[in-house]
């Protein structure tokens, strides 16, 4: 668990704080998307938490230790941290990459081995990339090496700073859906940082949304978008965050058992609703018949149950 109490950051005396009087609560294994306008504080706040920046005032305590009591280059070793060009070593190949904070921990050349073939697996490439420099991969290919280095020893946190930013957009929305099973699956807390809301909503357990150095509201994707406190975050959810809520469930969620047999239009079980609803639309119909990975017929789906959401 990560908690941040009070905390203000101040980069020059008289300067209005960068980050200001912020207090965050973040549940271990939970992951927390920080969004909001550029210039808000996202980026301060976050690498407060590795002490890459010191607060000013306040505390900050990862699993109950304060993150001053420790060496801040120790600590960093106990923290994943994936940014966005990724700052692979070039004259590095990925193994060794992937393997340096262990290495700088003193694992054995067999230990280090061992995890980086279950690293590599983990993010989804291939063992033959272990020996390539990383000037050998694409850029996708690099971001998720970048994700293995952070993990390499475990840390139980992981800070993100904006860590699709420099991949395109359709490669970029299989790689945020693949991290996060990945990081489900890890049960790491982590930290990210985008401007993205998109990004936060399919990333985030929670989105804390930020302004001018505050958090304005810090609560679930379901809840941001169905609920926004404010003005600022209706606005800054954007228009459609009826249609981005509707991403956040699966068809099987709404599905009824019975197969319609007069349904004309087919959608797979673990389609979202968004593309159920735009399925409805480009058919000219209000019920889709659901389908398994077989294709076999298990359901259907209504654009009542969907509205009633
Ligand atoms: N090293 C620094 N020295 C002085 N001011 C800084 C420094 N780093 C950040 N700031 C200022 O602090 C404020 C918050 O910056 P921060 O980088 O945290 O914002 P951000 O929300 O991450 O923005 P962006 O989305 O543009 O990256 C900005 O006004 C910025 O100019």
């Amino acid at each position: 668990m990560i908690e941040m109490e009070h905390v203000t950051k101040r980069f020059a005396k008289d300067a209005a704080p960068a980050v200001d009087d912020l207090s965050l609560e973040i549940p271990e294994g939970v992951t927390v998307a920080l969004v909001g306008p550029s210039g808000c504080g996202k980026t301060t706040t976050m690498r407060m938490i590795n002490r890459l920046i010191e607060p000013t005032e306040g505390r900050i305590t990862v699993n109950g230790d304060d993150v001053r009591a420790v060496d801040p280059v120790i600590f960093r070793r106990h923290i994943g941290y994936v940014i966005q060009q990724v700052g692979l070593f070039s004259h590095m190949t990925i193994a060794q990459n992937i393997g340096a904070v262990p290495k700088l921990l003193g694992w054995s050349a067999d230990k280090i081995r061992a995890r980086n073939e279950e690293l590599i697996a983990l993010v989804g490439l291939d063992q033959a990339m272990l020996t390539r420099y990383p000037r050998q991969l694409s850029g996708g290919q690099r971001q998720r090496v970048g994700v293995a280095r952070a993990l390499a020893a475990d840390p139980p946190v992981l800070l993100m700073d904006e860590p699709f930013g420099a991949i395109d957009p359709i490669a970029r929305t299989r790689l945020q859906n693949e991290f996060r099973q990945i990081l489900q699956r890890v049960k790491k807390t982590v930290v990210m940082v985008t401007h993205d809301i998109d990004e936060a909503v399919r990333m985030g357990d929670r989105i804390a949304i930020m302004r001018s150095g505050k958090i304005v509201q810090y609560d679930t994707p379901d809840e941001i978008l169905s609920r926004p406190v404010d003005a600022f975050v209706e606005d800054f959810v954007g228009a459609d965050r009826a249609l981005k809520r509707l991403s956040l469930y699966e068809v099987s969620q709404v599905m009824q058992p019975a197969v319609d047999a007069t349904a004309t239009a087919k959608i797979a079980l673990d389609a979202d609703l968004r593309n159920a609803l735009s399925a409805m639309i480009a058919a000219n119909t209000d019920r889709l018949a659901v389908v398994n990975a077989a294709g076999t017929p298990v359901g259907s789906v209504t654009r009542d149950a969907i509205t009633a959401l």
